[in-house]
This record gives C-alpha cells, structure tokens and sequence, in this order.
C-alpha cells in the first residue's frame, strides 16, 4: 500500500474578494520525506497556497489534506502536522528569543516538560542570544529564530516560505545546512524560492505555477531534461561574414566580429552538425564554448509557454 502523501492538494481554487482569481483549479501531492520546491513568478499563488495549508486563508473551493488531515474537517491536526517559517519577518521585540519559543509551545499546548527551546536555539546558532531582546537580532539571527518557532511542534512537514530572499549567502549556506539536517532526520520540506539554482540543488521535485495553475510538477531531474536548448558560441578564423546553414538551426547570430553563436535542440542537432556546418561555410574553428541548459531555462519556457497559450 502507498502511504499518504505529505501534502495532497484536490482541485483546490482561491478567489479573493475584488475578484482576483488567485489558484485556479490546482491538484498535486508533496510526497513524504521530500524535499519539495514550489517555484514561480511573483504574485503566482504559492503564499495564497500555504496559507490555506495553514488556515490563515480560506480557499474557495477544492480540498486539500496535510499528513492524511483534511483541512475542513480536522484542522486542529493538520494545523498541527505542519510549521510555516513566513515571508515577513513579525515578532514582538520586546521578548527574548527563548520566551518567544515558550509562548509558540505554549500556543501549541505542549507541556514545559517537553518543550525543545534550548534543542532549537542551539540547532539554529542562536544560544548565545538566548535572552537577548529580539529587535537587538541582525536580519539573519532573526530568521533562524523564524524557523526555530516554526519546528517548536516538531511537525513532520516545514514550509519555508521564500527563506533566503534578501539573505546573504553565508546565512543561506547555514540554513541549507539545517534544512538538509532536518531532512535527514525525515522532516518533510517545502520550500518556495524564486532561486532557481537553489531549487536545482536542493530539491528532489519541483512544482511550478504560474497564474494561479500548475504547470509542471516533475522530479527535478526529469525537469531538467525538458530543457533541450543549447547553445555553442565558435570563434572562427576570420571575420564572420556568411552565417552557417542548417535548418534545423534555432538561431544563429554574430555576437562579435569572429564569433558567431548557434542555438539548437539536442534532440535534433548534435554537435557535429554544428561543425560541419562551419565548415560548410569555409571557416576554421579556434574555440568553441557551450552553455547547458538549466533549470531557468525550463522555468522561463514553461512559463513563457503558459503565458501564450493563456
Ligand atoms: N488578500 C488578498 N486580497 C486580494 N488579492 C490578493 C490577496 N493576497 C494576494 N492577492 C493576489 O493574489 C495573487 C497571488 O498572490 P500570492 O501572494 O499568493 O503570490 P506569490 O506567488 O506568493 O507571490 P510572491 O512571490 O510575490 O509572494 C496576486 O495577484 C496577489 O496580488
């Protein structure tokens, strides 16, 4: 028998009030264990999607299930089956980073006997800072505490909303560290990102919306080979007059006075095509470069596919 998904989302639409059409008609599933990325444009509905996971919005129709709870009929568990470390950063200042974990458990009702303050504070570097007050935390320090609060319930699921915009990258090298750590210890993540190369490195499978739909939920791997386009910029013996032929060229263009660059789909053309064809043209090549494609390539042809057929 499969197990429960992690997340499993049916069918689910969010209207808001003033008419915006923020999900439309969204079905897919966060399999246990994964690390899960959520990509897309700005304003696409991936925060309007995990706060109908937390209950802070409220969806307009479809269903949507965390750890095996329905969102409707037991959202006491699945509030508690899952930890949301926000976009913004809003705490009070005037706690401690230690009180504002005690109040957080204290939300969730877990007795002081089993709370994991001192446990969180020193996972995410922050026991030094312990008892200090919040607003004297740098911008970094304040996130680690954003996701110390967000596992004070030690849910199976943590979604990291958008974690490393503005961060700098020692702090987000730190918090991959953690998020690879808590994903060892068989914590299930979601993360949405607008860093593709973060998602590229981190995540085993990757969904994308795009106003509001789905357009691609693949493992990242299979993602990555949907991206055929290649590009090889020659530098040629002379000054490129006559551009090289083949029709099944994409493009080819002069990007400087001896160099042309040639795009093309590697499942039609192969590299030896390419040199044959500049041979073809009476040139001798003195370098080659390529670029592979990656995973900002798919996205923007995914999206800018979306966008056309809309
Ligand atoms: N409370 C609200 N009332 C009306 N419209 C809203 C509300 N919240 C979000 N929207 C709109 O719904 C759409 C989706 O927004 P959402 O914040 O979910 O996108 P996002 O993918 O998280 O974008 P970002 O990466 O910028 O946070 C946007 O057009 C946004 O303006």
């Amino acid at each position: 028998m499969s197990q429960t998904p992690a997340i499993s989302i049916e069918s689910l639409s969010k209207t808001y009030a003033g008419g915006k059409e923020a999900l439309k008609d969204v079905t897919f599933e966060v399999p246990r264990g994964q690390i899960f990325g959520l990509l897309g444009p700005n304003g696409a509905g991936k925060s309007t999607l995990i706060n109908i996971l937390a209950g802070l919005v409220t969806k307009t129709s479809g269903s949507a299930t965390v750890w095996g709870f329905d969102i409707d009929a037991q959202p006491r568990n699945a509030k508690r089956s899952i930890g949301i470390v926000p976009q913004e950063i809003l705490f009070d200042p005037f706690f401690t980073p230690r009180e504002a974990l005690e109040i957080q458990a204290g939300l969730y009702g877990i007795p002081k006997g089993e709370r994991r303050s001192d446990e969180l504070l020193a996972a995410m570097r922050l026991t030094d800072k312990a008892n200090a007050y919040a607003r004297t935390l740098s911008g970094g320090m304040k996130r680690r505490l954003l996701v110390a609060k967000a596992m004070v319930h030690s849910p199976p699921i943590l979604v990291l909303d958008e974690p490393t915009a503005g961060v700098d990258i020692d702090l987000r090298k730190q918090l991959w560290d953690y998020v690879r750590k808590l994903h060892a210890q068989g914590v299930t993540v979601v993360l949405t990102t607008h860093y593709l190369e973060e998602a590229e490195e981190l995540c085993d499978r990757i969904a994308i919306i795009n106003h509001g739909r789905l357009i691609a939920n693949e493992p990242t791997r299979d993602l990555l080979a949907k991206a055929q386009d290649k590009e090889v910029v020659v530098s040629l013996d002379r000054a490129a007059e006559t551009l090289p032929a083949n029709s099944c060229f994409d493009k080819v263009e002069r990007v400087g006075e001896q160099e042309i660059a040639i795009t093309y789909s590697k499942d039609r053309v192969n590299a030896g095509e390419v040199l044959k064809a500049l041979a073809e043209a009476g040139y001798d090549v003195i370098d080659v470069r390529t670029r592979e494609p990656d995973l900002e390539d798919v996205f923007l042809s995914l999206t800018r596919a979306d966008s056309e057929a809309a």
